[in-house]
């Protein structure tokens, strides 16, 4: 393995399970792996809430199911724990600057009035403009580390008009536009 490309080891002698790798190299990693951005909402008896997350993929199409990982220490994990269903928003070009609201600290009025929302069939907001949304119940959930990882039912999904999309590669956002054909 090339060392210039490898991540930095801790070799120590006494470690018994072989080296470790650092925090800091497994995120520097991660982030050459694009991923789309979406906005993950609730809304239920303990209120609405949102987040950007880009830890987001397919489980399997029957039934259709995605998975969702929420770090436990977000201020939005109270919400999500406790109403048990969400809308999986999937981002389109243009909303970098909504990723930015919906990714920590702004106050949740304050992210929900940065753009307009339908309710879906679970009470959760649904983005308007979004290339795609997945309204969920979620049917499973299990702690890996720092998140949990929620296992959501897809009840009604909504589809944009085109198919354009947002992806975060490098740390920063990448539109991506339809072909011309
Ligand atoms: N899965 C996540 O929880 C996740 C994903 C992306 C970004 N973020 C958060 O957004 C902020 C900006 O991130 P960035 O991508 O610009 O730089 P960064 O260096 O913090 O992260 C680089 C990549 O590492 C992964 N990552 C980051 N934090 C993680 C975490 N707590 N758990 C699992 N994977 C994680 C993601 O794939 C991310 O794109 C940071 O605070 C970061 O923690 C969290
Ligand atoms: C591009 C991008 C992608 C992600 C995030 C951020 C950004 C900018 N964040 C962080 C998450 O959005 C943030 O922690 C929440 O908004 C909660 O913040 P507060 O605790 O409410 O300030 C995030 N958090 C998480 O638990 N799972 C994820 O997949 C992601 N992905």
């Amino acid at each position: 393995m090339d060392p210039a490309t490898t991540a930095a080891l801790d070799d120590a002698p006494d470690s018994p399970v072989g080296p470790v790798l650092q925090k800091a190299d497994y995120r520097n990693a991660m982030s050459r792996l694009g991923a789309a951005v979406n906005i993950i909402t609730t809304d239920g008896v303990a209120g609405r809430a949102g987040f950007t997350a880009s830890a987001v993929c397919s489980v399997t199409d029957e039934p259709p199911t995605l998975l969702v990982c929420l770090n436990r220490t977000a201020s939005v994990y109270p919400a999500f724990e406790a109403n048990g269903v969400l809308c999986v928003n999937v981002l389109a070009p243009g909303h970098q600057g909504l990723s930015g609201v919906f990714g920590g600290k702004t106050p949740m009025d304050a992210r929900f009035a940065a753009a307009r929302w339908r309710r879906g069939l679970t009470g959760s907001p649904q983005l308007e403009g979004a290339a795609a949304s997945f309204d969920c119940r979620v049917v499973r959930r299990t702690s890996v580390g720092t998140h949990d990882v929620l296992f959501c039912e897809a009840v009604a999904i909504t589809l944009g008009d085109t198919a354009h999309g947002l992806v975060y590669f490098d740390r920063r956002y990448h539109d991506l536009l339809p072909a011309p054909h």
